[in-house]
């Protein structure tokens, strides 16, 4: 089972501060979205309001078809991760957690959730305040998986894990999705790293909503241009350059935008190399550039 999510006109303030801000989605179930902005734009808000954690100071949010704040029916069909905070109390052995979570979600998969156990070498007697911090990240992790919740949001879920259990996350985000399709959104810093998983991508840029797209759309906003640096530099003039390796006599030059018929034509002429963008070249570009 998967959901869907639309939200329109949704605004989440604190106070002074609009941390979201008329956004309108319409995003349907069985895909992995990735969320990405820069500090403070308000994803954390986003996925709070999404998971009915935080009611809407205006506009609306709908999981389903259905509104989310206190609507138990939908709440129980999601589960938001964020780190390790909200899966349990420090003081509580893992074993107690996952038997608490057995009873409050209805799709929790136990044996699953005991191969996760040992796939992230989990300790199980131990309580969550005793876990290192990577090891409380990996449980929230497993608690998200586990859950099979219909919508399961990470946000930043990874933080403290090491390269192989962040990689081992990944995979089994990717290994449950094909198993059992469900909507997963994952928040994160880490675009090379965890886009790859993606099929459509959410910018949000001061509390806005600054682009929705699936993954190969945004990254064919952007082009690498590499070849003789003298000829990269005469190719690129008056192009958008969002930034330049040089390795020698060899420059490769990332572009934003895409290239016309003539200059394909020019660049193979040249015998350039064309090639993708990293996707955190044009996160950069796209949320305001490095201040
Ligand atoms: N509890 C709160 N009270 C007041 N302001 C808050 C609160 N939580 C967040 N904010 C503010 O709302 C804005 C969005 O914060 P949010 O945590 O949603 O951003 P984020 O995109 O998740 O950031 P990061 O990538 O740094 O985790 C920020 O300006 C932040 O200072």
């Amino acid at each position: 089972m998967t959901l869907s999510i639309q939200t329109t006109h949704l605004q989440l303030r604190y106070c002074d501060t609009v941390a979201v801000d008329d956004v309108d989605l319409d995003l349907p179930g069985g895909k992995i979205y990735g969320l990405l902005g820069r500090n403070g734009a308000g994803k954390t808000s986003l996925l709070a309001t999404l998971a009915g954690f935080r009611k809407p100071t205006a506009g609306t949010v709908r999981i389903g078809g259905e509104p989310v704040f206190e609507n138990v029916r939908v709440t129980t069909q999601i589960c938001l991760i964020r780190d390790d905070s909200g899966v349990g109390d420090n003081t509580d052995p893992l074993s107690d957690i996952l038997a608490m979570a057995r009873m409050l979600r209805p799709s929790w998969d136990e044996k699953y959730a005991d191969e996760l156990m040992d796939r992230f070498a989990l300790p199980r007697k131990k309580t969550l305040g005793s876990l290192s911090r990577g090891q409380r990240s990996a449980f929230g992790v497993l608690v998200g998986l586990a859950s099979r919740a219909p919508l399961t949001m990470f946000d930043e879920a990874h933080l403290g894990m090491d390269a192989p259990t962040r990689q081992l996350f990944l995979d089994e985000v990717l290994r449950e999705y094909v198993a059992r399709p469900r909507t997963f959104i994952l928040s994160t810093h880490l675009i090379e790293e965890q886009s790859p998983i993606f099929e459509r991508v959410l910018v949000l840029h001061e509390g806005r909503l600054l682009l929705h797209e699936e993954l190969d759309e945004l990254r064919s906003r952007g082009v690498s241009v590499t070849g003789p640096a003298s000829i990269v530099d005469d190719f690129v003039f008056g192009l958008t350059v969002l930034g330049e390796e040089r390795l020698g006599p060899t420059k490769r030059a990332m572009v934003y935008g895409t290239l016309g018929e003539d200059s394909l034509r020019a660049a193979r002429a040249h015998g350039l190399e064309l090639g993708p963008v990293a996707l955190q070249e044009l996160f950069i570009h796209l949320t305001g550039g490095l201040r």
